[in-house]
Parts: C-alpha cells; sequence; structure tokens
C-alpha cells in the first residue's frame, strides 16, 4: 500500500498525454449528466491497468437520496465489465472558483478499489484554463476504511 502521492496544483498543459485524455474523457460526459434538482453537472472518468477508460455521470432522482454521482456510476460501470483495478480518475464539474471534490460515500467507494492509491485528478469548469489539483484516494480518505479483502 502506498500513500506517497502528494497533493498538488498543476498546470493542464504539464500533464502526460493519457492524463489529459482521462480528463477531457470526464469533460465530455459531463454534459450527459442527469441532474434537473441541482442543475450540477458532474462527470468522472477512470483509467484501469490496462489503459481502458470508464466513464460516468450524476444520475439524480426525485427521491433525492438515491442520487448516484458520476464517479460511482463510472465505477460501477467498469465493476460490471469485469474491471476492479484503478491507475488515476477524473472529477470534472462546473465550478469556477473552487475544485469539486468527490462526496464522502464516493470516497469509501473508491477506497474499496484502491489496493494501491492512485492519482485523483480534480478540475474545474474549464481545465485548459485553470489549474487542476492532483490528489489521490488515500489524501482524500486518510484512515479509511478498508478490510483487505482478496478481490
Ligand atoms: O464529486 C461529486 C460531487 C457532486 N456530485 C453530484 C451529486 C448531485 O447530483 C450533484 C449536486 O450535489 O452533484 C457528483 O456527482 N460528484
Ligand atoms: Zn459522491
Amino acid at each position: 500500500m502506498s500513500k506517497k502521492i502528494v497533493d498538488s496544483v498543476v498546470k493542464f498543459a504539464d500533464l502526460d498525454d493519457q492524463t489529459k485524455n482521462l480528463i477531457n474523457e470526464a469533460v465530455k460526459v459531463r454534459k450527459l449528466a442527469y441532474c434537473p434538482y441541482s442543475n450540477f453537472q458532474v462527470g468522472a472518468a477512470f483509467r484501469t491497468p490496462e489503459g481502458d477508460i470508464y466513464t460516468g455521470c450524476n444520475v439524480e432522482n426525485a427521491g433525492f437520496t438515491p442520487t448516484q454521482c458520476a464517479e460511482r456510476t463510472a465505477m460501477g460501470k467498469a465493476v460490471s465489465e469485469g474491471d476492479r483495478k484503478f491507475t488515476a480518475c477524473a472529477v470534472a464539474a462546473f465550478q469556477k472558483d473552487s475544485f469539486t471534490s468527490p462526496c464522502g460515500v464516493c470516497r469509501q467507494f473508491m477506497m474499496e478499489f484502491a489496493d494501491e492509491d492512485f492519482p485523483v485528478y480534480l478540475v474545474k469548469d474549464e481545465p485548459e484554463i485553470n489549474n487542476v489539483l492532483c490528489t489521490s484516494v488515500f489524501n482524500l480518505l486518510p484512515y479509511g476504511f478498508k478490510t483487505f479483502v482478496e478481490k
């Protein structure tokens, strides 16, 4: 288990092509968000060790509580296609002044599949203009609950 990722704010232009692509995928899927109650579109993209990318948007519900975040949509898609390992993730919303950060439920959901710590890129409305925050699952959920079962 590694907890070596240090949070950093970086310029989009300085990221490697794989990461730029991951962020662009999160931005693309953001438009598909079903969010008639909050009007807050979020897109997420997760990369697997093979380089595949799973994307997801938030899916809201009249009952509010059943609302599913973009991150969990993407991870649910991956797991149901047989992919349970991730090497990076990007989350894109439309906030201009702050980075939209995964909610507590999504952090716990990410922890379930974080055998190795992986970078989490948080982007603002326009990642190519604004800076990107690079954090990690373990930085977002320090001392999070994990039973280390074999998956
Ligand atoms: O990281 C986040 C934060 C919020 N939301 C969604 C949940 C809800 O639909 C809307 C407003 O909270 O944004 C996500 O999908 N991911
Ligand atoms: Zn969430």
